[in-house]
């Protein structure tokens, strides 16, 4: 499990060693750390560090210390090294130490900025050391123009590598806000601990791979402000029947989705359900989309039943529910049963505060500025894709349910606050059908879910919501080497994930 730590609390952590003198250490620990990666990455794209071009940008503070230091052990190993300084000032002995080995430098200014981005667009690697957790705002001036060249050339597949330094620079470290420009990395080392801000929003979007140093915070950095799932995490909340399992020990999910007009919805959140795993698949909705369930899906129990009359473990409500006031109704009893329930798509637009963390609410921006509006709040599309962790905790918190708030990073909150972050998908999932697909896989964990109450913490509902988008993004990844993502052929590789997760426990009680 990663744990993420808001700039401020990293700041916060390393006061004390920085009052006892320290303070140098933790920059040699992280210039090391900075270097190592940046070395093992120029070295798998070229061959060798012996002979590349390296450009450091380098603000005022630490964070262009940081970057110095670390282009100062690039250049021993035979790296021609530039640096850029992009403020009047630079951190003194990281400077020295840089020129010590025959670094040279260069300042930026308005005049020469389009000059400097030509130089920079050409050399090998950029190191960027403008601005860390120390930093507010966008980069302003001629460094703006220089992230703003390497941005456009990334586009085109014409950038460097660029490796950022703690952050990339723009970035809010609390929040992943970007106001104006940041420069997107392939590769962010990160010190200490994994800012928040680079699990979230435009940050999470510009960080690249995230790698994290160990430089001594761990005793002083406290309680986590975010985590992120990875696949050691699942196994654990994976439904896996032992022998003494039946069919309804195992949990039944009730699907209440799709309708005349939008049939296709249920038969993905469905298909998405039965291959995630649960006992009992029972679907309610009209008797033309139960038909069509039934020859997709032959082990599925239909009905046109109210949600009382049926008992489920857990309900997924919403998919494709369009205007029918039966799948409409069926959504609000669902929310009202006191069972985990999953509230998607159109039933998101009957939400009404006073929910509990089972009830999951699976949003994506734009779901999440209606449900905001219609609470009353101010909110809209741009702002919530601009701050989604702000909002996604908002949400939570006004009604009281979990908040899924799905884009190319999903946000997972509870509304005690607890937050989750999965970066798993890929752009390619960004296609109609992709949202019941993941209800359909946050139903089945929900319905099987075996956790003991005495281990079900206040986020234990994010958590796992946090699993169904892991799983989710990782189907699609697996589905996008073979081409453009259809969502209702995702099954088989839910499937081979879902083995894939539990092979561990399959062995045990095969
Ligand atoms: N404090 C420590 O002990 C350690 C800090 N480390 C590094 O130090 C960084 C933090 O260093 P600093 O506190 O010096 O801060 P930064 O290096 O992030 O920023 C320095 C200065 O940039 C200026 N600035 C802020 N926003 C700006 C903007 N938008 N445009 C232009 N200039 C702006 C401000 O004058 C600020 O003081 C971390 O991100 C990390 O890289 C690491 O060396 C590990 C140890
Ligand atoms: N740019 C993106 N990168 C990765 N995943 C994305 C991106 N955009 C959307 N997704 C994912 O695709 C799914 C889309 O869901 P949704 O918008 O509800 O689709 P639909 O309602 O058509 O089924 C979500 O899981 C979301 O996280
Ligand atoms: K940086």
């Amino acid at each position: 499990m990663i744990r993420a730590y808001t700039g401020t609390a990293v700041r916060r952590s390393e006061a004390p060693l920085l009052a006892a003198g320290r303070g140098g250490e933790l920059m040699q620990r992280a210039a090391y750390g900075l270097y190592a990666a940046a070395a093992a990455s120029l070295t798998a794209r070229r061959g060798r560090i012996y002979g590349s071009s390296v450009t450091v940008l380098a603000g005022s503070g630490n964070n262009g210390g940081d970057a110095l230091y670390a282009a100062a052990r690039l250049a021993r190993r035979g790296a021609a090294a530039t640096a850029v300084l992009t403020s009047a000032a630079a951190h003194p002995e990281a400077l020295a130490a840089f020129r010590a080995q025959g670094g040279k430098t260069l300042a930026l200014t308005e005049s020469n900025a389009a000059a400097v981005s030509g130089a920079a667009l050409a050399a090998d690697a950029v190191l960027d050391g403008v601005l860390g957790t120390g930093g507010s705002g966008g980069l302003r001036g001629p460094a703006r123009i220089l992230a703003e060249a390497l941005n456009t050339a990334r586009l085109q597949g014409k950038a460097p590598l660029v490796v950022a330094c703690d952050l990339p620079s723009g970035v809010d470290a609390d929040s992943g806000r970007v106001a104006g420009t940041c420069l997107q990395a392939d590769l962010t080392v990160t010190f200490g601990a994994v800012k928040t801000g680079l699990l979230a929003g435009p940050g999470a979007a510009a960080a690249g791979e995230i790698r994290c140093i160990d430089i001594g915070l761990g005793p002083h950095l406290g309680t986590p402000d975010a985590y992120r799932l990875q696949a050691e995490d699942l196994a654990g909340l994976l439904p896996v029947p032992t022998p003494a399992d039946q069919k309804y020990s195992r949990g039944v999910l009730g699907v209440a989705a799709g309708s005349e007009t939008y049939p296709g919805a249920a038969l993905m959140a469905a298909g998405a359900a039965l291959a995630t795993g649960v006992g009992m698949l029972r679907y309610l909705g009209p008797a033309t989309v139960a038909r069509l369930i039934n020859l997709a899906h032959p082990e599925a129990v239909c009905s046109s039943d109210a949600v009382a009359d049926i008992h489920v473990q857990a309900w997924v409500a919403g998919p494709g529910a369009g205007k029918d006031e039966d799948q409409r109704r069926r959504a609000r009893d669902a929310m009202a049963s006191g069972l985990p329930a999953v509230i998607d798509a159109d039933a998101i637009g009957v939400v009404a505060p006073g929910l509990h963390p089972a009830v999951i609410l699976t949003p994506h921006a734009g779901e999440l500025t209606a449900l905001l509006r219609s609470l009353g709040e101010d909110a809209d599309r741009a702002e919530i894709e601009a701050d989604p962790i702000r909002y996604a905790r908002l949400a939570a918190a006004r009604t009281g349910a979990t908040v899924l708030l799905k884009g190319w990073a999903t946000l997972a909150a509870a509304p005690t606050g607890e937050l989750y972050s999965q970066a798993e998908a890929t752009p390619w999932l960004a296609t109609a059908g992709s949202g019941d697909t993941l209800s359909g896989i946050l139903g089945a964990l929900l319905a099987t879910d075996r956790t003991p109450d005495s281990e079900r913490g206040p986020g234990h509902y994010a958590r796992l919501a946090a699993a169904a988008a892991h799983l989710h993004g990782r189907a699609g990844t697996l589905a996008a080497a073979d081409g453009p993502v259809q969502p209702s052929l995702l099954e088989p590789r839910i499937r081979a994930i879902v083995a894939n997760l539990t092979k561990q426990s399959h062995r045990k009680f095969k």
